[in-house]
């Protein structure tokens, strides 16, 4: 048993409800950060990315009462100024990838970035602190497999191929997802937390 007041973090907990972030995560970060997975789809405020992604990392905590990182994508449409953002999940759920592109004929700037802020709360009264990667790209017609999100909508600048038709380690290179978890890894090189390992893990 640790002593009263010592800080003893167990691994860190990715609370997610999307089982294919999880299985890019795990890619990503490899054995650089221990970290298990609890699949949870939190409830989510409305407003700017970061509060979004810091807010989902407090009811995770709680819900964990433990040290957790969570992570909220936001696919940006720079002639929409930033949207459809946080909200795109609602988007494709509604217009799916077709409905995408036919916001955009109105416009003649098809650019846009893949967001991701990932948010790490080491306990649940402890204040999350937030590691963000982008990756610019243009909104084309869909190309590729289907089977995550608007990878089939999304061509990262500098490819002839979309995100979904892409080989997963490359795109996992380039990646919006691949960009925060660099900061993420340095952040944990630098930091130095110690773990200990639950009975239950
Ligand atoms: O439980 P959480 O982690 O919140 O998982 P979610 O699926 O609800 O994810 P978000 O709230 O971050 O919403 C982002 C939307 O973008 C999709 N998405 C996230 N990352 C993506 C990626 O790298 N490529 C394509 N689609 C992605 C995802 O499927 C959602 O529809
Ligand atoms: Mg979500």
């Amino acid at each position: 048993m640790a002593a009263p007041g010592t800080l003893l973090l167990r691994p860190v907990t990715f609370v997610t409800g999307n089982a294919k972030k999880l299985e890019e995560v795990r890619a990503i970060l490899g054995n650089s950060v221990p970290f298990k997975s609890l699949k949870l789809d939190l409830p989510e405020l409305q407003g700017e990315p970061e509060e979004i992604s810091k807010e989902k990392a407090r009811l995770a905590a709680k819900e964990v009462n433990g040290p957790v990182i969570v992570e909220d994508t936001c696919l940006c449409f720079n002639a929409l100024n930033g949207l459809p953002g946080p909200y795109i999940k609602w988007f494709l759920q509604k217009i799916g990838h077709e409905g995408l592109n036919n916001i955009l004929k109105a416009y003649e700037d098809k650019s846009a970035y893949a967001m991701c802020v990932f948010s790490l709360a080491l306990g649940p009264n402890v204040e999350p602190v937030t590691f963000v990667g982008k990756t610019q790209g243009l909104i084309v017609p869909p190309r590729g497999p289907t089977d995550f999100g608007w990878d089939p909508v999304f061509q990262p600048d500098g490819y002839q191929q979309t995100y979904a038709e892409m080989p997963k380690e490359e795109k996992n290179k380039i990646s919006h997802r691949s960009k925060a978890l660099d900061i993420v890894k340095s952040h944990f090189a630098t930091a130095g937390y110690t773990f200990q390992q639950d009975a239950s893990d």
